[in-house]
């Protein structure tokens, strides 16, 4: 058996074609919806994430403003340029690129951005609306896997999902968004502190692997025919991205997402979804 890929790059593709189409009602109503970046330091793998999400949002016709500091940067310099981000009205959304440099309050950064121009969904008060079922912009990386899942059909409703990873982007928030009565799937979230990880992922009828953690999971852990979503990423000595999923599952997983290829490029086409949605909220607001 050799499992369907889940092409994250072809349905980004889609996605950005639609929200091309949305973009062109905005212009026409005189609004250009804007993007906008802080990148802090000269981390290689940030640059190319960062240079990738302008990328996309030209080819969607979205501005795109790019602020960079150098990793010296102080609390009160990188509060600055969020400030200046908060207050400036070509900036539909942004994202702070995470990670910060060390010694910087992350939290403190974050609280401090408007709410209502968060691109990553990832705010506190966003994180705190998607918890009372509120709306707010989705967290890119889990909305990301969710759309991926849907348009390949993987049932969701009364499936077993385990998530491995608890970090911010990915493993935390996407139970969130699986646990509503719409998705309706249930969800062991499984992290280092996990006794029998092997045990928990042959139960699962969907395998999230949001560890970072490279090849972690192996062909024997997973039942045949699951669906195994790599969304881990690290680096080998040459740069080149390895997953926390080994290759030999692809011969037992009834889907896979690959990485590279499947939740990075939905995770930034998300990204153009939420500015999209912050502009159209406004040309909206405007209109009344
Ligand atoms: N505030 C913030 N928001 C983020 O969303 C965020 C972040 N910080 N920090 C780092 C992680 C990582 N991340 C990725 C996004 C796209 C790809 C992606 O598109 N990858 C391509 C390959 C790119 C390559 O080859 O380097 C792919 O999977 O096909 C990967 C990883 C977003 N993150």
């Amino acid at each position: 058996m050799t499992a369907q890929i889940l092409d994250g790059k072809a349905t980004a593709a889609a996605i950005k074609s639609d929200l091309t189409t949305r973009v062109e009602a905005l212009k026409a109503k005189g609004i250009t919806p804007g993007l906008g970046t802080l990148l802090v330091g000269e981390d290689v793998g940030s640059q190319k994430y960062v240079a990738g999400k302008h990328r996309d949002s030209r080819q969607i016709g979205i501005n795109s403003i790019q602020r960079e500091l150098p990793a010296t940067a102080t609390q009160e310099e990188i509060e600055a340029v969020v400030r200046e981000l908060n207050e400036d009205p070509s900036c539909t959304g942004y994202i702070v690129q995470l990670p910060l440099p060390k010694g910087i309050d992350v939290n403190r950064v974050l609280e401090l951005m408007d709410p209502a121009k968060d691109a990553d969904g990832l705010h506190p008060t966003n994180l705190g609306r998607l918890v009372l079922n509120k709306p707010a912009p989705l967290p890119c990386t889990p909305q990301g896997m969710l759309v991926l899942l849907r348009r390949y059909g993987v049932e969701l409703n009364g499936a077993h999902v385990v998530v491995v990873g608890r970090g911010v982007t990915a493993g935390r928030p996407l139970p969130l968004l699986l646990t509503r009565r719409s998705e309706n799937a249930t969800v062991t979230q499984c992290h280092t502190g996990t006794r029998d990880l092997p045990g928990m992922l042959r139960q699962a009828d969907i395998v999230v692997a949001a560890a970072g953690v490279p090849h972690l999971i192996k062909p024997e852990d997973v039942r045949p025919g699951a669906a195994v979503l790599d969304v881990g990423v690290s680096r080998d000595e040459s740069g080149k991205i390895v997953g926390d999923v080994h290759p030999g599952v692809a011969e037992v997983a009834g889907w896979l997402s690959p990485n590279p290829g499947g939740v990075g490029p939905m995770t930034r086409a998300q990204l153009l979804v939420n500015v999209v949605e912050a502009a159209e909220a406004q040309a909206a607001e405007t209109a009344r």
